[in-house]
Formats: C-alpha cells, sequence, structure tokens
C-alpha cells in the first residue's frame, strides 16, 4: 500500500480516507476535552450519541461527497434528531464543530480540491444532509461506503478507547478499511507514551499503522499477525457487557488452555490491537437478545485483519456477508484471529456451544 501511489487500486479513496478519518479524529478529541452532560442524547436502542458522532459523520460525509458524489454512505447515525426544535443547541455546536475541523489548515497529502482549508465552511443544512448521506439501505452490489464516526462512544464517554472507522465495499465485499484511534498508545509495549494511531488495509496491498498526527506524510508500520503459543494467547474482547457474553470467551479460553487474561477494549481497537499483535483472538458472542451486528462495527477491522495475514470469521467459521443491507443478519458472533489458530478457536467455540445446550437439557 502507498498513499502517495497513484498507480495502486483505491489509491486516490485511500487518501481521502485516511485525512477524513484523520479530521474527524482531531474533533472528537476536541469534544472529549469540553464535552458537557447536554451534548449527549439517549437513542432509542439506550445507546447514547453525542455531539462528537454527529459531527464526526458530517465531517467525513462531507469529504466523501464532495470527492465522490456518486457513491452511497451507509452511516450509523442520522439527523432527524436534530432537525427539530429541541435539537437546535445541539445542532448548532455539530455546525460550529464541523465547521472548525473541515476549515482547519491542509495538512501535508490533503488537497483543497477536497473542499478542506479555509473559506470551506458549510451551511447548516448542508451539514444536515451531509448527515442524512449515511441513510442508504447497503446491499449487495455496487461501491458504498461504511462510517461508524464514533464506534466505542461507551469508550468515548469513559476517556477510554474508541475508534473512528471507515470503510468501502465493492459488491459487498470490503476493498478498503481505515480505523482512526486518537487514544491508542502507538506502541503497546509503551502505554503510558505517544497516542494516537490511524490503521489502514487496502485489499492485495497489507495493512499499514500511520501516525495520526501526519498521516498522510509521516512514517508507516507494516502490521503481520504474530504466531501465538497456548502461553502467549490472550483474547481480546469487549468492555460493554451487553455487547458480548464474557462468560462464554472465558469457556472457550480454558478450552484453548489460555493462562493470560483477556484484555477489554472498547470499539474497534480491539481489531487494531489484533492486527498488531497486542492480544490473539477477538472473540464476540451474541447475549441473546437478538441484536444484529451492524456493518460499521467490523468492515473496517475485517479487512485489517485479513491484510494482517489473519482470518475473520462468523462463530461457524463462516464469512461474514456484508450484502444483507445495514446489518450483518442473524448473528452468529465474530472470530478474528491468526490463519494457525483459527481453526482451534472455532472448534473451542463448537464445544463450549454443545455444552451450553447440554446445560440447559
Ligand atoms: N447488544 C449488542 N450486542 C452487540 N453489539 C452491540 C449491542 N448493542 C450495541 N452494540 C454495538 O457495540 C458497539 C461497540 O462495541 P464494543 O463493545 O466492541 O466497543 C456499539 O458501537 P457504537 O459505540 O458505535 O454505537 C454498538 O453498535
Ligand atoms: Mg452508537
Ligand atoms: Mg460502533
Ligand atoms: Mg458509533
Amino acid at each position: 500500500m502507498a498513499a502517495n501511489d497513484t498507480a495502486h487500486p483505491y489509491a486516490a479513496e485511500t487518501q481521502i480516507a485516511i485525512a477524513a478519518v484523520r479530521r474527524a479524529c482531531v474533533l472528537t478529541a476536541s469534544v472529549f476535552n469540553k464535552l458537557v452532560k447536554q451534548e449527549t442524547l439517549t437513542k432509542d436502542d439506550k445507546s447514547p450519541v453525542t455531539v462528537g458522532d454527529f459531527a464526526a459523520q458530517a465531517v467525513i460525509n462531507t469529504i466523501l461527497d464532495r470527492t465522490f458524489p456518486d457513491d452511497p454512505i451507509v452511516g450509523e447515525e442520522d439527523a432527524t434528531d436534530l432537525r427539530i426544535e429541541s435539537g437546535r443547541a445541539l445542532r448548532d455546536r455539530i455546525v460550529e464543530l464541523a465547521n472548525d475541523t473541515l476549515s482547519a489548515d491542509l495538512q501535508p497529502g490533503e488537497k483543497e480540491e477536497w473542499g478542506l482549508g479555509p473559506n470551506h465552511g458549510r451551511t447548516v443544512d448542508q451539514l444536515l444532509d451531509a448527515i442524512d448521506r449515511g441513510n442508504y439501505d447497503g446491499g449487495r452490489t455496487g461501491r458504498m461506503w461504511t462510517l461508524d464516526p464514533i464506534d466505542g462512544t461507551k469508550g468515548f464517554l469513559r476517556g477510554e478507547q474508541y475508534a473512528v472507522c471507515l470503510a468501502l465495499l465493492v459488491d459487498a465485499r470490503v476493498e478498503l478499511g481505515v480505523i482512526g484511534c486518537p487514544n491508542l498508545p502507538v506502541a503497546a509495549s509503551n502505554p503510558s507514551g505517544p497516542r494516537g494511531c490511524i490503521f489502514v488495509a487496502v485489499r492485495g496491498q497489507g495493512a499499514y499503522q500511520l501516525l495520526l498526527d501526519n498521516p498522510l506524510g509521516g512514517e508507516r508500520t507494516k502490521l503481520t499477525i504474530p504466531t501465538f503459543t497456548a502461553e502467549s494467547l490472550n483474547f481480546l474482547e469487549s468492555v460493554e457487557k451487553a455487547h458480548a457474553k464474557l462468560s462464554f470467551n472465558e469457556r472457550v479460553s480454558q478450552i484453548l488452555g489460555v493462562t493470560r487474561a483477556p484484555t477489554r477494549i472498547d470499539s474497534q481497537a480491539k481489531y487494531c490491537a489484533l492486527a498488531r499483535g497486542d492480544g490473539g483472538v477477538y472473540l464476540r458472542m451474541p447475549v441473546g437478545s437478538g441484536y444484529k451486528e451492524k456493518i460499521w462495527d467490523h468492515a473496517a477491522g475485517s479487512i485489517l485483519v485479513e491484510e494482517a495475514g489473519g482470518v475473520i470469521s462468523d462463530g461457524r467459521g463462516e464469512p461474514l456477508d456484508f450484502s444483507l443491507g445495514r446489518t450483518l443478519g442473524e448473528n452468529y458472533g465474530i472470530v478474528a484471529c491468526g490463519k494457525d489458530v483459527h481453526p482451534k478457536v472455532i472448534a473451542a467455540v463448537k464445544q463450549a456451544k454443545a455444552e451450553e445446550a447440554q446445560s440447559q437439557l
């Protein structure tokens, strides 16, 4: 992968996606320091959404609308709550944040023709419409982007890990994934060291870690999932118990003979940690609430894992299906890990499921 080399497939998309994700990360990091209680809403499914989520989606969709006007976008958020009178304060704040971000000075590698830089503010209506560009239903054919403007909103609100996640799909196959992690240490071996990374993967071109400060002009590190032994293997899992069945993970790791404690991280930062070898297995089994996984929660992470040499599947070992619309369909869970470990994890999941069924008789 070479972001500056236009000879590579998706070179322009990659550069633009990295620039868009970086700007959204700068925005969310700045919001966190100033976030006040009234700047968070509770959605119908009881999950939180902040001015940061809306403004980040406004920024990224505005850039994609300018650079790839024909591409539909499947984005997590929509502007319905911002168009009504009670949403006025939230809307004003989002417009201010989005415009500050879009009109910030150009960085190395960015182009003014992407609609960025001083004098590139947008109107309120343009920004609300940009948020609603994310209303596409998804599907089997054609190009589409999928965006999670803040993945791990609960982690974001706790000041822990979250990620800005953008992926390009063509005929339901992920071709490009970009994940920005403002709070993630650049090196897991130095957790109190510098923070802020962008992860990027392009189909057939590898997976890379860039520095959030200067992703288009700075250094890049190629990522490869290492080989683990039973002693060195550890699980990556959600912090939120409502998002994944953590007791099931405990049983699966027992079956595999894992001795290390699991690492709990919010958001698709788990996929990033996996791709660079901070952890060996990402297991996310459904809690049994009937919740369907959303494509924006896994698209970017899935290509990162694959391009780092790993495998991602559902809990049965079947590939994830991004062709079904905004969700991945019936929820069989997610298993992501190195190629060598994958069959063992699938077998352990099968065994743990059989035990569970037996105990319910
Ligand atoms: N019952 C559930 N089961 C699985 N995932 C859920 C869920 N309820 C919400 N989520 C998703 O879990 C994501 C966070 O995952 P994690 O626990 O790995 O950090 C949320 O993303 P957002 O924070 O973007 O809404 C949300 O989409
Ligand atoms: Mg959400
Ligand atoms: Mg999410
Ligand atoms: Mg989100």
